[in-house]
């Protein structure tokens, strides 16, 4: 195959005419088990996609000039959200500034407090020119206290070659950094079309903005696979808390629940199988 299969073209094509827009496209993309599980017991990473939906993935990257995680899943899986199950091409220096054969989505990680590990792979693959520059989406800390530490690790990462953007925001009333502050910022940056990976705790958000906002929605595609294994009780879900819950997020969940089934906001495109997985995508109107 020497392009993206038909089945993320007719999802993601519309991703070409951007203009007018105030936050980029938005694919919000995860594999799971039947019983709708992402991660092993303890978060314990799973390759859940064969390598046909595996490759599919790497297709979707090269569609997406970003491409986001959660702090959690950066520490927890040192990602390299790469495209290396693509089909060896030769290398295309006009690709955004690479010198690489297909374009690199940039890393994205939503942290607010700049926990990330300056030793991680997407570090590592950029200094050695084999990813982009990744971006720490951040706060900073309003207490002189705590700003002192925070300025010893942003200086850290920012040797071992990450960007930081702290986001303005009222730090103190806010758990998780605003997702529409984030989109906004993002854009602001050029990131057109932002691919959204997981984990657990940034799908439920997308999706509770989603609830919340059902009007302006801010996810564009939603692109699941399912891969056909059952992980069992233990495992992680984005729609369920792990520990205890809130009475605040007990709500937020139902209603989260609530919504996947009932809305009408979601419109399925299309079904698709990739060896063994079965690929949904659908559409957030
Ligand atoms: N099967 C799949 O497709 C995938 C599975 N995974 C799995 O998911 C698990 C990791 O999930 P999880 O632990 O929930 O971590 P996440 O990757 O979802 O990161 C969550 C953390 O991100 C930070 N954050 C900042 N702003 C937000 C926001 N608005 N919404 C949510 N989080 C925000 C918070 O940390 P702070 O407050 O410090 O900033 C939060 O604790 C791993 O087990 C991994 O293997 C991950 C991706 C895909
Ligand atoms: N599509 C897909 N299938 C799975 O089975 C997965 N576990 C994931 N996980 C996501 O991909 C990241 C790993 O990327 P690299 O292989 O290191 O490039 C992981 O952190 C999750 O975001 N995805």
């Amino acid at each position: 195959m020497t392009g993206p299969p038909t089945f993320l073209s007719s999802l993601l094509d519309r991703y070409k005419s951007s203009a007018g827009r105030s936050r980029p496209f938005v694919t919000l993309t995860f594999a799971q088990s039947l019983d709708a599980k992402i991660a092993g017991r303890g978060g314990k990473q799973l390759i859940l996609s064969g390598r046909e939906s595996m490759v599919m993935t790497h297709w979707m990257r090269t569609m997406h000039d970003g491409i986001l995680i959660g702090i959690g899943t950066a520490l927890n899986d040192d990602p390299q959200l790469n495209t290396r199950y693509l089909p060896p091409r030769d290398p295309d220096p006009s690709v955004n500034g690479h010198n690489h054969s297909y374009n690199l989505p940039r890393p994205i990680i939503l942290d607010t407090k700049l926990r990330f590990d300056p030793h991680c792979k997407l570090l590592k693959n950029y200094t050695e020119d084999k990813g982009r520059r990744p971006w720490l989406i951040c706060a900073e800390p309003s207490e002189s206290n705590e700003k002192k530490e925070w300025m010893i690790r942003r200086n850290t990462l920012e040797k071992a070659g990450a960007r930081v953007f702290p986001l303005e925001y009222d730090y103190d009333t806010q758990e998780y950094l605003p997702i529409p502050l984030v989109l906004q910022t993002i854009h602001r940056l050029g990131i057109l079309s932002v691919m959204v990976e997981g984990g657990a705790q940034v799908i439920r958000s997308f999706l509770l903005q989603t609830v919340a906002q059902s009007a302006s929605s801010l996810v564009d595609t939603v692109i699941i696979t399912v891969a056909p294994i059952f992980v069992g009780e233990d495992g992680v879900s984005y729609n369920a808390g792990s520990g205890p819950v809130s009475v605040l997020q007990t709500y937020n969940l139902i209603i989260l629940r609530r919504y996947l089934v009932k809305s009408s906001a979601l419109k399925h495109a299309s079904t698709a199988m990739f060896g063994q997985d079965t690929v949904v995508g659908l559409f957030l109107t």
